[in-house]
C-alpha cells in the first residue's frame, strides 16, 4: 500500500506535506500541536525545521515517519499517500538508538534483517556503509566501547543502509558536544552530497541549520506553522569551515530575526503553563 502507485513516482517530489495539522488530548483538554503546515521537499534536498521548544517539530516529523496518526491533511511520499510507517523513510533520533547487545556491524545490519534482505547483501551493504562513515575497523565493537558521536554515526549508517528515499533526523546531534557536532555535521554533508539523499532535519541550533541545509523552515510557537523559509545560498560542496564566511553569519542573524519573537512567545507559553500547574 505504501509503494509508489503510479509512474509519476520518479518525477514526484520526495515529500509533500499538505495542510497537515494535529491536536493532542480529548474534548475536555485539547492541545493544538501543529497548525496547518504545507511543505514540499524535492529529491536530494536538505531541509531543516527549526522553531522554539515544544512548538510541534517532532510532531510533524513523527507524522511523516508514520508514527503518529489521527492528523488532518495529507502527506505523500514520492507521489504515494502515506499510510503508516513507510519502508523508504529512515529515521535517526536524538537519543542513542543503537542496540547495546549488537556489534557495530550487527547494528548496521539490523534494519535490513528486519526487512528480509538476504545475509550476503546485508553484509555487503553494511560494510559499504561502515566504509562510508569510517567505522569499518570498529565493526566488531559494541556500543559501550564507542563514543556518543560514534554511536550516532552507527545509527546514521543503519538508517542509510536501508537506502531510504527520505532520511528524517530529529535533533540527532543535540546530545553531543559542539566540536563533535561540527565534525558529524561535516560528515553528514559529505554523505548527503555523495548519496544525493533527501533529508528533513530537526534542530534547535541556528548555525547547524544554516551550515547543513538548502532551505531552513522557521516555525512559529505552538501550534507550529511555517513562519518563513530561508533559502541558504552558501556554495556546495560545503564543510564546517563555511561558518567563518560573512554570508553564513548574515544567514544565521537573519534566521534569529525570524525566530526571536516566536522564541519569546514560546517562553511565555511555558511560563503560563507552569504557573497554571502550580496554582
Ligand atoms: N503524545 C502526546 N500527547 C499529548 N501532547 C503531546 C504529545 N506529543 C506532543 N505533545 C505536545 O505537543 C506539543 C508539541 O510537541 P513536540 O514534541 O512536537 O514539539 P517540539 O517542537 O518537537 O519540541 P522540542 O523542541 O522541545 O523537542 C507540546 O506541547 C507537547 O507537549
Amino acid at each position: 500500500m505504501n509503494a509508489p502507485t503510479d509512474g509519476a513516482a520518479g518525477t514526484a517530489p520526495a515529500l509533500v506535506i499538505a495542510d497537515v495539522s494535529k491536536s493532542f488530548g480529548d474534548q475536555t483538554r485539547r492541545v493544538p500541536a501543529l497548525g496547518k503546515v504545507s511543505l514540499t521537499v524535492a529529491r536530494g534536498e536538505f531541509v531543516s525545521l527549526i522553531g522554539p521548544s515544544g512548538c510541534g517539530k517532532s510532531t510533524l516529523i513523527n507524522i511523516v515517519a508514520g508514527l503518529i496518526d489521527g492528523y488532518e491533511g495529507r502527506v505523500t511520499v514520492s507521489g504515494a499517500p502515506l499510510d503508516g510507517p513507510h519502508p523508504s523513510i529512515g529515521m535517526v533520533f536524538q537519543d542513542d538508538s543503537t542496540f547495546p547487545w549488537l556489534s557495530t556491524l550487527q547494528n548496521v545490519e539490523f534494519g535490513m534483517r528486519m526487512a528480509g534482505v538476504n545475509a550476503t547483501e546485508r553484509r555487503e551493504r553494511a560494510m559499504e556503509m561502515l566504509d562510508l562513515i569510517g567505522l569499518r575497523s570498529f565493526a566488531d565493537r559494541y556500543p559501550a566501547q564507542l563514543s556518543g558521536g560514534m554511536r550516532q554515526r552507527v545509527a546514521l549508517a543503519r538508517a542509510l543502509a536501508m537506502r531510504p528515499e527520505i532520511l528524517l533526523m530529529d535533533e540527532p546531534f543535540a546530545a553531543l558536544d559542539e566540536q563533535t557536532r561540527m565534525v558529524l555535521g561535516e560528515e553528514l554533508l559529505r554523505l548527503q552530497e555523495e548519496l544525493q539523499q533527501t533529508v528533513v532535519f530537526v534542530t534547535h541550533n541556528l548555525g547547524e541549520a544554516v551550515q547543513l541545509s538548502d532551505r531552513v523552515v522557521a516555525m512559529t510557537a505552538r501550534p507550529a506553522s511555517i513562519k518563513a523559509i530561508l533559502e541558504v545560498d552558501l556554495p556546495r560542496p560545503r564543510d564546517s569551515s563555511i561558518v567563518s564566511s560573512d554570508r553564513y553569519g548574515e544567514l544565521v542573524a537573519h534566521l534569529w530575526s525570524l525566530l526571536r519573537e516566536e522564541a519569546i512567545t514560546a517562553f511565555n507559553q511555558r511560563d503560563a503553563a507552569q504557573a497554571g500547574a502550580v496554582r
